[in-house]
């Protein structure tokens, strides 16, 4: 390869997209918990994160597709809308946020399609799992084979997002190989995977047997969905690290042979 197609694909961080939805809990402002999400994928992943506005719809998401080398989905106090997965809503007094329901929606299955490697990350997860026709418990406090996986709201933030319960890696498995039998992680959600969508097969299991992490093996890219919180204090965590090392890599993968792409079409 010529020494400036090469150095161009040296210098051209993946771009990932991530919508930019109603952000907000416990005091902390919008600003925070988005800036929360973005740090590790540019300190670990080493990518170029490119927010998109959830206010104007659909219609451009193909074109905020084409500037993509992967697509990544926050977490967020609001709950995905239940119609969206066929069930009446059993938590009127929680927020929602039909807007980013639907432009994520979109992102999974243009992500899907073009073979973007995507990383879940709570909501993002339980997005994940409705973009394929899966379905969520609403209150999984209230199911009795399952433990109650939320927080307290009021303890600091380093105890809410502090260890909570361990999880254990389904054996075999990719996640398996890249975290070991079984990590501890923090908690904090309110809803849950309920029935895995079309296609999804769970990565890892919480005591209770609920699914704390999850992947698309029928797809040729990295898929990854998990339930708790990579993100918060990334850089301290081995795990994490290796989470978000995984998905930088994926995307320089995908980011790679794009600029290949574009390169035999040029010449
Ligand atoms: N509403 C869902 C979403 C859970 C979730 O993403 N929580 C994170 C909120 C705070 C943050 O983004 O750090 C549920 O309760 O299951």
């Amino acid at each position: 390869m010529p020494l400036q197609q090469e150095s161009a694909r040296q210098e051209r961080k993946p771009v990932i997209l991530m919508s930019m939805g109603q952000q907000d809990r416990n005091g902390h402002a919008y600003q925070v918990m988005t800036h929360k999400y973005m740090q590790p994928v540019v300190d670990i992943s080493d990518c170029i994160p490119l927010l998109i506005p959830t206010c104007f719809g659909v219609a451009d998401i193909e074109q905020y597709l084409d500037m993509a080398d992967g697509v990544y989905l926050s977490g967020a106090a609001s709950n995905i809308d239940p119609s969206l997965y066929g069930q009446e809503n059993l938590t009127p007094e929680k927020k929602q946020d039909l807007a980013r329901d639907l432009v994520d929606i979109a992102l999974i299955k243009g992500a899907v399609k073009r073979g973007l490697p995507i990383l879940g990350i709570c909501r993002g997860m339980q997005e994940m799992n409705i973009a394929f026709g899966g379905d969520l418990y609403q209150k999984v406090h209230d199911e009795d084979h399952l433990n109650d996986h939320r927080e307290d709201p009021d303890t600091p933030p380093d105890v809410q997002y502090g260890a909570s319960h361990s999880i254990s890696m389904v054996k075999g498995s990719w996640l398996h190989k890249l975290l070991g039998d079984t990590i501890e992680v923090n908690s904090l959600h309110g809803q849950g995977i309920k029935t895995l969508g079309k296609g999804l097969e769970a990565l890892a299991l919480a005591e209770d047997g609920l699914v704390e992490a999850l992947h698309a093996p029928y797809l040729p890219q990295f898929t990854l969905g998990v339930q708790w919180h990579p993100e918060w204090k990334a850089l301290e965590n081995p795990d994490s690290i290796k989470i978000f090392k995984a998905f930088g890599e994926a995307c320089r993968r995908r980011a790679g042979s794009a600029l290949d792409l574009r390169i035999d079409k040029a010449s």
